[in-house]
């Protein structure tokens, strides 16, 4: 069977099952489903809310105004908790979780989202379960994701993720918010995101999570305009995670719009303008034009420009034709020293280093005819 990489965000409301305390018996049986879809060889990553939830449990429901500061105190109490539960619960199956806070800043600056990005895959090749929260603890309202279930399309890029999971108190997207419409359909599959479907996606009412549908729809959005498709359902359905991963149709299926890589290669494309320039050698021009290779610092001659780690550059021949433009994984200044060197010479070199490459196959868009 094909390994896929599955994003589960489980919202406030179904780690609380809408009471004021974390259902620990119900992420019980989460983690099972999680632990087996891992055993079956598939890579899993979660994204939990909770942390003010359970900071508010902590506290023993302390009165406090909903002050930024006072819900940040909560989610700083509450997180720790939160990861605790999670490691205790995928300890039953000997799994290690390993947590990530991340923010927007994170996400949109190209740097720090390549350090995320390389954080996520080296959990995942190492079989560890990544946790992901918002990190409300320093997040201000400018660099706040503001949801998880925002957050939970932008980790599902991250991740190349095959499919994104949002696990929450309804079946999923409905004509009208089936708390106060009792005649209201479940949407069983979107192919586009409409301002009609919009108006029907309403905010959450129970006090409890964040954002409602509106921002299940809005993350929808996101992650299917990358390729990854998304599922909205009850994490109350028995062995849901592990029939969605099968191919079972159940809650509201949002079809992927694009392939993931295509669209990173689009970005590259027609993203910010390159800032630098990395002449190569005819030996890796071949290696990057014929065989798809990844660009490795022993083919480059020479570096021009002052770029970032993270940021897009343009890949000449000798004769300085332009061959591909691609995402290089170390800054001007470090390349110029590593460059024509031995990618097992990096570590020596610069007292630490990004791996082997210097631009990844998978964020090379290689170039056909005159590009200059
Ligand atoms: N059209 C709709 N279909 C389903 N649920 C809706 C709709 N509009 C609003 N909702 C509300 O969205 C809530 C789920 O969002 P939220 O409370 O933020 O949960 P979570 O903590 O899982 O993110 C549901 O309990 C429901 O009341
Ligand atoms: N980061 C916050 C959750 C924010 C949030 O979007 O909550 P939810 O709508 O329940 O997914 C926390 O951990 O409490």
């Amino acid at each position: 069977m094909e390994k896929k990489t599955l994003v589960v965000k489980l919202g406030t409301s179904i780690l609380t099952g809408g009471t004021r305390r974390i259902d620990r018996a119900h992420m019980v049986e989460l983690v099972r489903q999680l632990a087996q879809l891992h055993r079956e060889g598939h890579h899993v990553v979660v994204v939990t809310s909770g942390a003010i939830a359970a900071g508010r449990e902590l506290l023993g429901h302390p009165a406090l105004a909903p002050t930024m500061p006072n819900k940040q105190m909560l989610a700083a109490v509450g997180q720790s908790h939160l990861i605790q539960i999670w490691q205790r619960l995928f300890d039953i199956y000997q799994l290690h979780v390993g947590q990530m806070l991340l923010t927007r800043a994170d996400l949109e600056d190209r740097e720090r989202y390549l350090n995320a990005r390389d954080t996520l895959n080296a959990l995942l090749s190492h079989r560890i379960i990544p946790v992901i929260n918002e990190n409300d603890a320093v997040a201000t309202t400018e660099i706040k994701v503001g949801d998880n279930d925002n957050l939970s399309a932008r980790a599902a890029i991250l991740a190349d993720a095959d499919l994104l999971i949002l696990l929450t108190d309804q079946q999923g997207l409905f004509t009208a918010d089936p708390r106060s419409n009792p005649d209201a359909r479940l949407i069983e599959e979107v192919h586009e995101i409409t301002d009609e479907l919009r108006a029907l996606a309403g905010d959450s009412v129970s006090g409890l999570g964040t954002g409602g549908m509106a921002t299940k729809l809005q993350a929808a959005d996101v992650a299917t305009r990358s390729g990854i498709e998304v599922v909205i359902a009850s994490g109350k359905t028995p062995e849901l995670i592990g029939r969605l991963a099968h191919g079972e149709r159940i809650g509201t299926r949002f079809t992927a719009q694009a392939n993931p890589l295509e669209s990173r290669k689009s970005w590259i494309l027609a993203g910010p303008p390159p800032h630098g320039e990395l002449v190569v050698d005819d030996g890796a021009a071949r290696a990057v034009q014929s065989k798809g290779s990844s660009l490795l610092p022993k083919g480059i001659s020479q570096v021009c420009g002052t770029f970032e780690r993270g940021d897009v550059v343009r890949v000449l021949s000798s004769q300085g034709k332009e061959l591909a433009r691609g995402i290089c994984r170390y800054n001007a200044t470090d390349l110029q020293r590593i460059a024509g060197k031995h990618s097992d010479e990096i570590e020596s070199c610069l007292g630490y280093g990004y791996g082997p490459v210097a631009i990844h196959r998978d964020d090379l868009v290689l170039l056909k005819g005159d590009t200059q």
